[in-house]
Formats: structure tokens, C-alpha cells, sequence
């Protein structure tokens, strides 16, 4: 019933670990959240919780990044059924990408509706400064501009060359994105704008205008941080902000139907100049998502509560 690591994930396979996990408890989540290094706080706001270690759940690859404790949390996040993932996978983890997106789908069979995702991103555009939150309005996906075996079968990371260099007779997984959504999924709409307007909106309440700001996401492989020269290069083709996550998360979510609203934490400023002293470093990551994490767990619990079953905004 629960393939080997490697292999891909049916919809079948998905759909055992999601009754595994309905098995163990009753809630019924509308809204999956997902935190980005460091921003695991937001999964402690949940009341009533019932938590799986990653290691424990049926399929679930294991954290192995700092600042992503690896708990799956279940509970209510002011009344509304929540599901959080305390902790994200990573390409450069050496997963497949199957895996690492994993969780996404099972989200979906849980019931899940809207997907929120935050993560920590440096900082390319030369207006934003440390510990601003970049709602994401769009993003560049660059590990998708060349399909490699790990993209094989997994909807819409490559391109039609996928199509072409995947023989459907012989893929494995090749029933598992076609029963979640279609082989060639939109992306212009990706991140929900009625969504990114109700962040602004609860941002404004909550005095965060000084530091909210919206901005394009790009995702890289990682796990180095950029060059100067990249990071030039990133800003001229129209990123604010890099990482290494979240993108194919976004894909997937998308693919299977469901709501997205994403967001960074400029938890450090990329290095442009040749004159700089600074080095990116995951501590400073970490330490700016602990300066911020208040702020960012409110924003995002003020969204949940505004977002009513079926999607509507309250
Ligand atoms: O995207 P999240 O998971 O927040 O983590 C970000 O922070 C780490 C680097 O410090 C990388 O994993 C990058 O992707
Ligand atoms: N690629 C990348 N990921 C990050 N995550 C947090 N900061 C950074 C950064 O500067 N670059």
C-alpha cells in the first residue's frame, strides 16, 4: 500500500495517507498552512492540536533542515479547522520532487480548500529591507525551465518536453497527476488575488504598512546561496525575492484545484555589490524569522478567519 521512497505516488498512495491520517483524528481541515524556515511558530497558534511526527506518517519524507521541526499539526486556528505542515521539504534534500510535494496532495484529500505557504526569501528588490513580508503575486520558476529526472511525471514542472521524454506505458505514476487535474495546468492565476487583496487589507488593520510589500518569487535548487552575479541577473528578469521552495507546492496546489496565497519573510538582503561585506547564512535566516514571527502569525490567523468555507471572504 505505501510505496518505496523513491518511486512516484499514485493517487491511491496519497489517498491511504490521508485516511491513515483521518483515521487518527477528527478534524476536518478547510485551510493547509505551510512554514517556511524558522516560521514554524505559526503551527503552535493551533488549539485542540493532534501532531504526527513526519517520521511516523505513512509515505511522509523526514525534515532535515534547521528551523523545520518535521510535525504535521492538525487543530483549529480561531474556530477553523487547520492542517500545518511544521516544517517543508526541499529539492536540494535530495528528494524527488513527487516527495517533496507530497504533502500537498494529501492536503487536498484531507479537504483542504485554500493553501497558505510562507518561507524566507533574500531580499533582491533594492525597497525592501530585512523583516518585510512580500505577499507573492506571481513567481519564476527556474528548476522548471529544464525538466530532469526528478521532474519526470510531475505535472507542469517541466514543459512538454516532459510529455515527450515520458513514455506513458512505461511511467509510473502516470494515473497519479492525471486523476488530480489536468496535464497542462494554468499558471497565470496561480496566486488568488482576492486572497493577496485580503492580506493588504489585514495588513493595513494591523499597522503592518511599513512592511508589507507584494513581489514576484523566484525558486532556485539551492542549497548555495547566489552569487552577485545571479542575484543581478534575478532582479533584471523581474524577481524581488529568492528562495528555494514554495514554487512547487504552488504547482501542485494549483493543479488539484485548490486556493493559494503565499508569502516571504525577507529574512536577509541578496548581494548585489562587489563592495559588500555581507554573507547569506541560514543563521541570520532564522534569527529574522524569530524577530517577525509575531507579526507574521498574526497576519496569517487574521486571514484564516476571514476566509469562510468554500472560499468566500468574510
Ligand atoms: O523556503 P524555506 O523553507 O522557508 O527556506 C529558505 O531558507 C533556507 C535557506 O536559509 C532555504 O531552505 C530557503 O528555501
Ligand atoms: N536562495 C535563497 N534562499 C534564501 N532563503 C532565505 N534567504 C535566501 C537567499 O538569500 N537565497
Amino acid at each position: 500500500m505505501f510505496p518505496e521512497a523513491n518511486k512516484g505516488f499514485s493517487y491511491e498512495d496519497c489517498k491511504a495517507t490521508a485516511d491513515w491520517l483521518m483515521a487518527q483524528t477528527d478534524v476536518r481541515p478547510t485551510v493547509g498552512i505551510v512554514c517556511g524556515s524558522g516560521l514554524g511558530g505559526l503551527a503552535d497558534m493551533l488549539k485542540d492540536q493532534v501532531a504526527f511526527n513526519y517520521k511516523d506518517i505513512p509515505n511522509f519524507p523526514q525534515s532535515t533542515v534547521h528551523g523545520h521541526a518535521g510535525r504535521l499539526v492538525f487543530g483549529t486556528l480561531r474556530g477553523r479547522p487547520c492542517v500545518c505542515m511544521q516544517g517543508r521539504f526541499h529539492l536540494y534534500e535530495g528528494y524527488p520532487i513527487q516527495k517533496i510535494t507530497l504533502p500537498i496532495r494529501i492536503f487536498k484529500l484531507l479537504g483542504v480548500e485554500t493553501v497558505m505557504l510562507t518561507n524566507a526569501a533574500g531580499g533582491l528588490n533594492q525597497d525592501f529591507k530585512v523583516g518585510d513580508i512580500m505577499i507573492i503575486k506571481d513567481h519564476l520558476n527556474m528548476p522548471g525551465f529544464s525538466p530532469s529526472p526528478g521532474t519526470f511525471c510531475v505535472i507542469s514542472l517541466g514543459t512538454a518536453l516532459v510529455f515527450i521524454l515520458t513514455k506513458p506505458s512505461t511511467c509510473p505514476s502516470t494515473s497519479c497527476p492525471r486523476r488530480f487535474g489536468v496535464r497542462f495546468p494554468c499558471m497565470s492565476d496561480a496566486y488568488d488575488r482576492e486572497l493577496q487583496q485580503l492580506a493588504m487589507d489585514v495588513g493595513q488593520e494591523l499597522g503592518y504598512g511599513d512592511f508589507l510589500k507584494e513581489g514576484v518569487y523566484c525558486v532556485l535548487g539551492g542549497p548555495s546561496f547566489e552569487t552577485i552575479a545571479e542575484c543581478r541577473m534575478l532582479h533584471k528578469l523581474g524577481a524581488d525575492a529568492v528562495g528555494m521552495s514554495t514554487v512547487h507546492e504552488v504547482i501542485i496546489a494549483r493543479h488539484c484545484g485548490m486556493k493559494v496565497f503565499a508569502l516571504s519573510l525577507i529574512t536577509n538582503q541578496a548581494v548585489t555589490d562587489y563592495d559588500s561585506e555581507e554573507k547569506a547564512n541560514h543563521e541570520e535566516v532564522l534569527q529574522t524569522g524569530k524577530q517577525r514571527a509575531e507579526q507574521l502569525e498574526r497576519l496569517v490567523s487574521t486571514m484564516v478567519t476571514k476566509i469562510e468555507h468554500n472560499n468566500n471572504y468574510a
